[in-house]
């Protein structure tokens, strides 16, 4: 990096130390006060009265929740010491006379005294100008306005464990070299933050206006996953008195994915997001988690190599069969089952007691259809529990009264026509008997008559409902048409077999989401004001109406990149219906074009990949100007020598001091084998990823491509033993996101036969 601009050096490291000095005051007093907060705490526990407990009730209430805040800033402040500001940058707003100077950093930090702010939180609207602006005349918005400034310097600091190692002024021809060298750093085990660094179309991305969804189609490295948590922070920020970070919700891809981007939030000072993965979300709307098949199996089916085509036309209907449990038409058909539920829910007939009618079925039918519509179908009959009980109460007075009347004139008849004697005592007697047993009668059936009409109503679990969807196979021939008539057959069938062994498969989760929407409602504890989808090619239209329709928002932002879509045979291929048909108002959508991950050498590789098969339709990533090593290609004849050059080569990655490395293969099969093989042959002790690891903090593993899906790899060693990488669209892609993990350094080993790409033909240089 340059060294230039020294001149200003004393006067920078002054600057520095001031604020230092500034941060251990606020520092030191942070903790007198937290001491006097947990004094105040301990007193009004002391002084707790169970019977008048008040105002020590609130005491402690008050002084907890600021002693959190507290620990909360403290906590910021106590990192910030390391490096209090990353930036700054000088400028005059329009109408004043002097140039201010504005320190940017994670944490804000305010001088009380000189009623300045000495540093500026990165999120602050005036920050805006920093990431975006070329120096000279620009502008910023804060507060409904728009404010013009003239920008004279944006210089970026190298701060270590709180010493100025140097600065660099920044302008158009200099601005990427803070970024190149964030760039060359090798991989963590976590995710970074990339507060000094954000790029022009990132900011945008980050800053975009939050009355709107936002759904971002950005290419493999271009920072989706990170400008999805900058994202996070800022409006956490720049809305506090809207959102609490607990309002927020990250959907991601798996656990491992969640581990890996653990850090960031924190890091940016936001907390207590909410994180999960669309199974498990799934599973909290319905309130149970339910087994399900291995979700990569189709995948694997649909990838397995078959050079006689063999199985060509089985794997043509279980796309369609997959595709179709989550496309707009299962919507249909589910609209149409609900429907034929309402159309048998309610008894013909009407509510009575005895045989007087309370309420007709015409009137019960309009409170349940029309008046209370606005409710899921299964809550408008316990509203109509309610309501019958209620009538049954009301007019069983009057009906009561009347019995007795009709019994007391028969009484007094008896009374009055006949001379007292032995019979006209019984008759009497046994009249009230009759009169006491007919009430009490009555009164019995006023008790129970609402339940009695309300269990002629059919009620079922969610599962029974939807399983029994699957039996009625005219319905589903009205809803759709499939290419051909044994399609829906064997979805059918193979479904009922799922279904038997007490199983589902993740296409039904949606499906099932939105029948316990539209019968029960929600539950009330998922109360989410955001959403943020990271990964989103695979998720498919219905997938996203139907998390719209039960998180009960339109604030999502939705971030992906069709050339990772390997779940394309389920998922979206494109992402207008949901632009346009999935919320209120249609979406913003924005595009990232530029990757930031890999090398030049490793991304036209990619591209060449994605060339090869059927995707050219599809944005090819453009990387930042970053070179590399050439990947490396070998084919060999046996599995052993694939071996012993996996070993050599990543023995040779670790003496480069490269410390992430994954060993990637087709499927995780082969990656299974090929970790058994790693194992017994080398001292690697490699770690074998699937579907259930949860944490990323190992150094070398061995991966199926789909599950590395998101993650980043300082060197990444694509192996194909058996499983062969064809030029279908599928496999393409695959091969796409496996290349694209890497970050400095790239190999193929393969067993002859293995990779149909001729990758020995590829000519790099053509591509440059
Ligand atoms: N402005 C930036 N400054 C420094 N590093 C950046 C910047 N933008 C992205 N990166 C780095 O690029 C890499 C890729 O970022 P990220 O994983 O967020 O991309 P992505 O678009 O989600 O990737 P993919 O879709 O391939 O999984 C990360 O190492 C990230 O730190």
């Amino acid at each position: 990096m340059p060294k230039d601009h020294k001149e200003d050096f004393p006067q920078e490291v002054q600057r520095l130390e001031e604020t230092k000095d500034y941060l251990e005051q606020t520092i030191g007093t942070l903790l007198n006060s937290r001491e006097k907060f947990k004094e105040e705490i301990k007193d009004a526990y002391l002084h707790l009265d169970f019977l008048d407990s008040s105002l020590s009730y609130s005491s402690i209430m008050l002084n907890s929740k600021m002693l959190d805040e507290l620990e909360k800033n403290f906590a910021l402040l106590m990192k910030s010491r390391q490096k209090p500001y990353f930036a700054r940058m000088d400028l005059k707003q329009k109408g004043k006379e002097q140039t201010e100077a504005f320190y940017i950093g994670k944490v804000s930090l305010f001088d009380e005294t000189m009623d300045t702010p000495l540093v500026v939180d990165w999120r602050a609207p005036i920050a805006s100008v920093y990431y975006d602006g070329r120096l000279g005349e620009t502008s910023y918005k804060a507060s409904g306005g728009t404010y013009a400034i003239d920008l004279y310097k944006k210089r970026q600091y190298t701060i270590e464990e709180g010493n100025l190692q140097e600065y660099m002024d920044v302008d158009i021809s200099t601005s990427d070299a803070f970024l190149q060298a964030s760039l060359e750093n090798h991989a963590g085990e976590k995710l970074k933050d990339i507060v000094s660094t954000i790029q022009e179309e990132q900011n945008t991305i980050i800053r975009a206006d939050i009355t709107k969804p936002l759904i971002i189609q950005g290419v493999a490295g271009s920072g989706k996953t990170t400008i999805a948590l900058h994202r996070i922070a800022y409006l956490i920020y720049t809305y506090s008195d809207t959102f609490v970070p607990e309002d927020f919700m990250i959907i991601a891809p798996n656990h491992l994915f969640l581990d890996y981007i653990s850090g960031v939030l924190p890091e940016l000072g936001a907390e207590r997001v909410h994180q999960t993965t669309y199974i498990d979300l799934m599973f909290s709307i319905l309130g149970k988690k339910h087994r399900l098949t291995d979700s990569n199996e189709k995948l694997r089916f649909l990838v397995k190599n078959d050079p006689a085509g063999d199985l060509a036309s089985a794997k043509k209907s279980m796309q369609e069969a997959a595709a179709f449990k989550n496309s707009m038409d299962m919507k249909k058909l589910l609209d149409l089952y609900i429907q034929q539920l309402k159309d048998t829910l309610l008894p013909e007939e009407d509510f009575c007691i005895g045989d007087k009618v309370l309420l007709t079925r015409q009137s019960i039918h309009q409170m349940v259809h029309e008046d209370f519509s606005y409710l899921p179908l299964y809550k408008r009959i316990d509203r109509l529990k309610k309501m019958l009980s209620k009538e049954a109460k009301n007019v069983s007075k009057k009906i009561l009264a009347s019995l007795e009347h009709e019994y007391d004139v028969l009484l007094d008849r008896i009374r009055s026509q006949e001379e007292p004697s032995d019979q006209r005592t019984d008759k009497l007697v046994s009249l009230m008997n009759e009169r006491d047993e007919k009430l009490e009668a009555l009164k019995k059936e006023v008790r129970n008559v609402a339940n009695h009409y309300i269990k002629k109503i059919p009620k079922d679990t969610l599962l029974n409902l939807y399983q029994s969807l699957f039996s009625q196979k005219l319905l589903w021939e009205k809803a759709t048409t499939f290419s051909t008539p044994e399609t829906l057959g064997s979805l059918l069938e193979e479904s009922n077999l799922i279904f038997a062994s007490n199983k589902l498969e993740l296409e039904d989760l949606a499906p099932m989401a939105y029948l316990h929407y539209q019968l029960f409602g929600l539950k009330e504890d998922l109360d989410i004001k955001y959403a943020v989808i990271d990964e989103a090619q695979d998720f498919s239209d219905f997938q996203f109406h139907v998390l719209r329709e039960v998180l009960g928002t339109d604030q999502f932002t939705i971030l992906g990149d069709l050339s990772q879509g390997i779940h394309m045979y389920r998922s979206i291929t494109d992402w207008s219906y949901l632009q346009h048909h999935v919320f209120q108002d249609p979406a913003n959508y924005l595009t990232l074009e530029q990757s930031y991950r890999t090398t030049i050498e490793i991304m036209n590789m990619a591209n060449w990949v994605l060339s090869q098969s059927a995707t050219e339709h599809l944005l090819k990533a453009k990387p930042v100007v970053r070179h590399g090593q050439e990947p490396t290609i070998k084919g060999f004849q046996e599995t052993s020598q694939v071996i012993h050059a996996i070993h050599e080569q990543v023995k040779s990655l670790k003496e480069a001091s490269f410390t992430t490395i994954a060993i990637i293969t087709k499927s995780q099969e082969e990656a299974t084998n090929l970790h058994k093989k790693l194992v017994k042959k080398t001292d690697l002790k490699p770690v074998l990823v699937t579907e259930k690891t949860l944490h990323f903090d190992h150094s070398i593993f061995v991966i199926p491509a789909h599950l590395s899906k998101g993650l980043e790899f300082d060197a990444v060693i694509i192996t194909t033993l058996e499983d062969r990488f064809t030029l279908e669209a599928l496999d393409a892609k695959l091969l796409y996101v496996a290349m694209t993990r890497a970050l400095h350094r790239l190999s193929f080993f393969y067993t002859e036969g293995t990779l149909d790409y001729s990758i020995d033909s590829y000519h790099p240089k053509e591509l440059l």
